[in-house]
């Protein structure tokens, strides 16, 4: 599907246009002879030379095949009738001369054939990778995980079963038919004429049947799919299945999709197994046909009984390769049908991506400015409408807002994981849509709430941030993350496996190493999407501890849940329903009386309700107009101190 011009060609000014969105385009429906054809430059070429020597050796075990019962005549007629000496000796040794070619010939095909498939497999599958990577999160989000992975797997194995079952088909069987015939008419050709008037009606049969093969595929295949997917959900949620006491509702969603996926896959196996009654009553006919005639010919004396037994024993030989053949159309109609599939994946061109004339970015301090932004969902929800802001250089910004007023949105614009609908980007002054993706996110940490840990060590895990990263680098970022010391206590301290998605460690152990990998990533600017999950006191210290030192000579945007970030921040931006609505530091929006400040009262102070007489109560503070948190007694040293009471903020 080609992909829509939108996004590649956005001038780095960005033109005020609404329209502008990363939404996927429509499903694509290629027709056969394109798929064919791509199937052929992309999956086949690359192996050409491979496949040659593999066909060779298939027209070596045709010929074998057809050689086999081109001997009838003389085993017959010479050995047997004529009682010929010379005959007695090289009959059997030409029988098991071509045996031990055909063997040698079909073991050869097979590995060949066997080995290219399974290349072909890898190289779909890693094509599919690599352009997954880099697909639009846009895009990526649309799509249910577990339905791109069972497309990963099942459908590059049916596109490598249609492919090896093509080439067979039409080399092997093919050939091995024409060599059959070769004999079947040198033996009797009026006789095998009349056998020839089958094959067209085992084609007419086939042809129906694989089309309804192909409409099949593609449903079972979309409910293997769905399969995966719901897989994929209950095994990630397997504890809140447990908790809620929906095991069996689950079982049964699962057996409803089972069903569904068994219903189609039946559909598939009765089109493709109707092929082969149509080509046993046929080869029936023919062979009875041949009985016939033969023996009417025998008894006048037209023919052997050797050129007889030849032309049946050809006869009997073509059945197998015709029923593989009548059968390739099916094969060859799910291979198609897992190929719609994975080139609609391939076929998906990211929007977000380096312009033509993108250059590196280059840094200098990491001046952050949104210029009158607005961004759409593909969905068509309006996240943010019309925001402007400026975070200076070295500054730490908090971003504070209700539920869904854009938050996450301001700080995904930033990386482009998307691009604004209108208005501009910039950073140190440069569009991120002119500079290249690459360069651009080199100078971006990010820190989720997520907290992304990956099935492997702790090590490789925090050198995740930067690759190739020293053992002293990845020490030293752990220690200044507050993280090494838990870790040299881990069974095997830095070797130490985390499990899926850190399950080993707890939860500020996980944000800990999340801090060591942004650390170890030394970015100018650091993007920080507070954790909403509540820790205990003491973790909670450390998580500060780590954070305030990762945030240390660096630009920080961060979505804010805790008190003390909203009070160390230099500029506050308070945002609701995609605007901005207020912006200034925490003393100056208090004395506001807006927005923030009943964001704060029933929000960040919550956490730390000892400060809320100070915050809240000019008398009970210094300062008579509620500055009182924002003032050198409440500077961060001091917060921690305020901080272990803290509950997890609900900013989000
Ligand atoms: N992938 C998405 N597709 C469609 N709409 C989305 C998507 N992500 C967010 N939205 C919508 O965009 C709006 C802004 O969402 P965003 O996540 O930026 O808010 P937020 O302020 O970060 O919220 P929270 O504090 O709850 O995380 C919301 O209306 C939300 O429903």
């Amino acid at each position: 599907m080609p992909a829509p011009a939108n996004g590649q060609t956005q001038a780095p000014s960005g033109t005020p246009d609404d329209s502008r969105t990363t939404a996927p385009a429509p499903e694509q429906h290629l027709p056969t002879h394109v798929l064919v054809k791509r199937l052929l430059r992309d999956h086949i070429r690359p192996y050409l030379w491979r496949l040659s020597v593999a066909v060779l050796f298939m027209a070596i075990v045709a010929a074998a095949t057809a050689g086999n019962a081109w001997l009838m005549e003389p085993a017959l007629d010479k050995v047997f009738i004529q009682q010929d000496l010379q005959y007695l000796y090289l009959v059997p040794v030409a029988v098991i001369l071509l045996a031990v070619v055909k063997g040698f010939a079909s073991y050869l095909q097979n590995t060949i054939m066997a080995e290219v498939g399974q290349r072909i497999i890898a190289e779909t599958q890693v094509r599919m990778h690599a352009h997954l990577m880099r697909a639009d999160l846009a895009w990526l989000h649309q799509i249910h995980t577990g339905k791109l992975i069972s497309s990963f797997l099942y459908d590059a194995m049916l596109l490598r079963d249609a492919v090896s079952r093509a080439l067979t088909g039409m080399v092997k069987d093919f050939l091995s038919l024409i060599f059959l015939a070769a004999v079947m008419f040198y033996q009797e050709w009026e006789l095998s004429l009349v056998v020839c008037l089958v094959f067209p009606m085992v084609g007419l049969a086939s042809g129906k049947l694989g089309r309804k093969t192909r409409k099949g595929a593609a449903k079972s295949q979309e409910e293997t799919g769905r399969l995966s997917a719901l897989l994929n959900e209950n095994f990630d949620g397997a504890r809140m299945v447990q908790a809620y006491g929906m095991e069996e509702a689950e079982t049964a969603r699962a057996r409803q999709v089972v069903e569904d996926r068994l219903h189609h896959m039946t559909k598939v196996i009765r089109a493709r197994s109707a092929a082969s009654p149509a080509t046993e009553a046929l080869g029936g006919i023919a062979v009875g046909a041949a009985i016939f005639y033969g023996g009417l010919q025998a008894a006048e004396g037209d023919m052997t009984l050797g050129a007889f037994a030849s032309f049946i024993t050809a006869l009997l030989l073509a059945y197998q390769p015709l029923k593989s053949l009548a059968n390739l159309n099916t094969a060859l109609q799910e291979g198609l049908s897992a190929a719609q599939r994975l080139f609609a994946v391939l076929d998906v061109e990211p929007v977000i991506r380096d312009a033509a004339n993108a250059v590196p970015f280059a840094p200098r301090g990491g001046a952050i400015r949104l210029a009158d932004v607005a961004f759409r969902y593909p969905d068509g929800t309006r996240a943010l409408r019309g925001v402007t802001l400026e975070v200076p250089a070295g500054r730490r910004v908090a971003l504070v807002g209700p539920s869904g007023a854009g938050k996450s949105t301001v700080l995904n614009l930033i990386p482009r994981f998307y691009d604004a609908s209108t208005g501009q980007v910039l950073i140190d002054g440069q569009d991120v849509r002119g500079v290249t993706l690459a360069s651009l996110r080199a100078g971006i940490a990010l820190v989720s709430q997520e907290m992304t840990l990956f099935d492997t060590t702790v090590r490789a895990n925090i050198a995740y941030g930067r690759p190739g990263a020293s053992e002293a680098e990845i020490r030293a970022a752990a220690e200044a993350a507050a993280a090494d010391d838990f870790i040299t206590g881990l069974s095997d301290g830095y070797d130490t496996v985390v499990g899926e998605n850190g399950v080993k460690l707890s939860g500020g152990q996980r944000q800990r190493i999340a801090i060591a990998r942004a650390m170890l990533r030394d970015a100018p600017i650091l993007l920080l999407d507070e954790a909403t999950s509540a820790l205990d006191t003491e973790s909670e210290r450390k998580v500060q501890h780590a954070l305030k030192r990762l945030m240390q000579g660096r630009t920080t945007v961060t979505i804010a849940h805790r008190l003390s970030t909203v009070l160390d921040a230099d500029i506050i931006y308070v945002m609701d329903q995609g605007r901005v609505v207020e912006q200034g530091d925490h003393a100056a929006l208090l004395a506001r009386g807006g927005l923030y400040a009943r964001l704060y009262r029933t929000q960040f102070l919550e956490e730390a309700p000892d400060r809320e007489m100070a915050a809240d109560d000019p008398a009970a503070g210094p300062a008579p107009d509620g500055a009182a948190p924002n003032s050198a007694s409440l500077d961060g040293a001091s917060l921690d101190g305020a901080l272990p009471a803290a509950r997890p903020g609900l900013a989000g």
